[in-house]
C-alpha cells in the first residue's frame, strides 16, 4: 500500500498549487467557505446539471439556484472581457429605446431587422425593406407585445426554442450573432442613446457587485472617434460619481477583422493618435469578429508593428484562440499575440493543445479571459465540465472569467460565468479561495 502520509503530503501540494490554493482565509470566510461547499455539493447530484446543459436550457435553473444568488452578492473583480454592443439586456433597449420618437426600422433579407434615429426618411438599404417610422407602425398595430417580442428576438441570439435545433453549427450561430449586433448598433449609434445605453451597461455590472470594466468598443463612425471615447470617459466619470464605490472603466479600442491591410493601417493610425488623447482612459486594442473567418494576427504583421516601429506605446489586448480548428492558419493566434507582447489574451480556448504558448503565458503572466458561457453558446464546447478552463485552473495559470457578451447570451454582469465556472470547471474542489483568487486575479 502506497504511504498514507505521503499521498497526503501530494494531495496537500496539488491543493495548493491549484487555482485559489494559495490563498489565505479569514474566520468569515472559512465559514462562508464550508456554506458553499455544502451548497455546491447539493448542485452537483442534481440531474439537470447546468454546467452539463446548454446555457440557454440551464439558465432559469441557475437564477433559482440559492448558490447563485450568493454569487451575485460576492464581490467578484473586474469584467475584462465585455463587447460594448452586448452590455445591456434587451428588455431595456425594448423599453427606454425603442419607444423613442424618430426611429425607423426596416426588415432585412437575412431575417433580422436594422435600426435608425432620423429627423427624416431615411435612405433605403439595399438589401432592407423600406423604413417603416416605429411609433407609427406601433399604432397600427394590434398586438404591441408581440411587436416587442419579435423586436427583442431580434437583438439577441437568446431564445426558448431548442438551441441545437435553431442554431445546429457555428457558421449558423455565428450568422445571427453578428446580425443582432447590426441590429443594436442602429439602436445605439444615436448620441443620446449611447450615453443612457452606456451608463445602463454599468450599472446592470455594478448591481452584480462588478467594480471595474474594461470594455471592447468598436466606435462607430457616426460621430468622430473622439467625440466617442470622450462620452465613454464622461459617461464612466458620471457613474463614478453617482456610485463612489464603483472603480471606473476603460476602453479597449477595436476593429472587426475582416478589415483589409490598408484599413487596418489606418485603424491602428487612429489608435496611437487616441491613446495620446486618452493615455489613461484608453487602454488598448484588439480585433474582434470571429477568428475562423477573419484574417490570423500575422497577416496583419505590418500594421500591427507600427507602433513598436515608431516607438509608441499601444498595449494589445489580443483575442486569441477562439477556436477548436487546431493546427489552422488562425490557431497559430495565440503565439502570434503573445509574440505581439498581448497584455492579455481574449478566450485562449486552444491554449491546451499550445504546450509554449501556454508555458510563455505563464510565465509572463498574461491572465486568459475566460468566457464560459460564451464557449459553449458558440459552440466551442458541449458540457462545461470539459472546458479548457478546467484544466488551466488546476495548473494554476493566470485567468480571469468574463461574460463576452451578457446581452447576446441572455445572462447578466458575470455572476452566470462565474457560476458555470465555479460548479463547472472547478469541480468540487473549488472553493472560496478559487472564486477570492479569480476576484483578485482581474483587478491585478
Ligand atoms: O466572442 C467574441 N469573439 C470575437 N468577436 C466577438 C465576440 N463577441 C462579440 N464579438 C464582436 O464584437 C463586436 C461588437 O463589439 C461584434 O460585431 C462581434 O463581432
Amino acid at each position: 500500500m502506497p504511504d498514507p502520509k505521503y499521498r497526503d503530503a501530494l494531495i496537500q501540494i496539488e491543493a495548493s498549487m491549484q487555482t485559489g490554493g494559495q490563498v489565505v482565509l479569514d474566520e468569515d470566510e472559512k465559514r462562508l467557505n464550508s456554506r458553499l461547499l455544502q451548497m455546491k455539493q447539493k448542485e452537483v447530484m442534481r440531474a439537470d446539471f447546468p454546467p452539463a446543459m446548454h446555457f440557454f436550457k440551464a439558465r432559469d435553473l441557475i437564477k433559482e439556484s440559492p448558490l447563485f444568488s450568493l454569487l451575485q452578492k460576492v464581490p467578484k473583480g473586474a469584467a475584462l472581457h465585455v463587447h460594448d454592443l452586448a452590455m445591456v439586456d434587451v428588455e431595456w433597449l425594448v423599453k427606454n429605446v425603442t419607444y423613442r420618437p424618430y426611429l425607423y426600422m426596416c426588415f432585412t433579407n437575412s431575417q433580422s431587422i436594422r435600426f435608425i434615429f432620423s429627423s427624416e426618411w431615411p435612405k433605403l438599404l439595399p438589401y432592407c425593406s423600406p423604413w417603416v417610422l416605429l411609433e407609427k407602425l406601433r399604432a397600427t398595430t394590434i398586438n404591441s407585445t408581440e411587436l416587442d417580442d419579435s423586436i427583442k428576438r431580434n437583438l439577441t441570439i437568446f431564445t426558448d426554442l431548442d438551441p441545437d435545433v435553431l442554431y445546429p453549427t457555428q457558421d449558423v450561430i455565428w450568422g445571427r450573432f453578428e446580425q443582432a449586433f447590426l441590429a443594436v448598433l442602429g439602436l445605439v449609434s444615436y448620441a443620446p442613446v449611447f450615453t443612457d445605453y452606456y451608463y445602463q451597461g454599468l450599472r446592470e455590472f455594478y448591481t452584480d457587485n462588478v467594480m471595474y470594466l474594461e470594455v471592447r468598443a468598436l466606435l462607430p463612425e457616426h460621430h468622430d472617434k473622439t467625440w466617442a471615447l470622450k462620452t465613454y470617459q464622461e459617461v464612466t466619470k458620471q457613474f463614478t460619481a453617482d456610485h463612489p464605490d464603483f472603480f471606473g472603466a476603460r476602453l479597449i479600442f477595436t476593429v472587426h477583422r475582416g478589415v483589409n491591410s490598408t484599413v487596418m493601417a489606418s485603424v491602428v493610425e487612429e489608435a496611437m493618435k487616441l491613446k495620446r488623447e486618452f493615455p489613461d482612459f484608453m487602454a488598448g486594442f484588439d480585433l474582434v469578429g470571429r477568428e475562423d473567418q477573419g484574417r490570423p494576427l500575422w497577416y496583419f504583421r505590418n500594421e500591427l508593428s507600427l507602433p513598436s516601429d515608431r516607438g509608441l506605446q499601444l498595449p494589445f489586448y489580443f483575442h486569441a484562440g477562439e477556436t477548436n480548428l487546431e493546427g489552422s492558419e488562425v490557431d497559430q493566434n495565440l503565439l502570434d499575440a503573445l509574440l505581439f507582447n498581448t497584455s492579455r489574451l481574449g478566450h485562449g480556448f486552444a491554449l491546451l493543445r499550445h504546450p509554449v504558448a501556454k508555458e510563455l503565458s505563464k510565465k509572463r503572466g498574461v491572465a486568459l479571459e475566460i468566457c464560459p458561457i460564451s464557449n459553449q453558446v458558440m459552440k466551442l464546447v458541449d458540457d462545461l465540465r470539459n472546458h479548457p478552463g478546467a484544466a488551466l485552473m488546476a495548473e494554476d495559470h493566470p485567468l480571469v472569467i468574463s461574460s463576452d457578451d451578457p446581452a447576446m447570451f441572455g445572462s447578466s454582469g458575470l455572476s452566470y460565468d462565474f457560476y458555470q465556472a465555479f460548479v463547472g470547471f472547478g469541480g468540487l474542489r473549488s472553493n472560496i479561495g478559487t472564486l477570492k483568487e479569480l476576484a483578485m486575479n482581474s483587478i491585478r
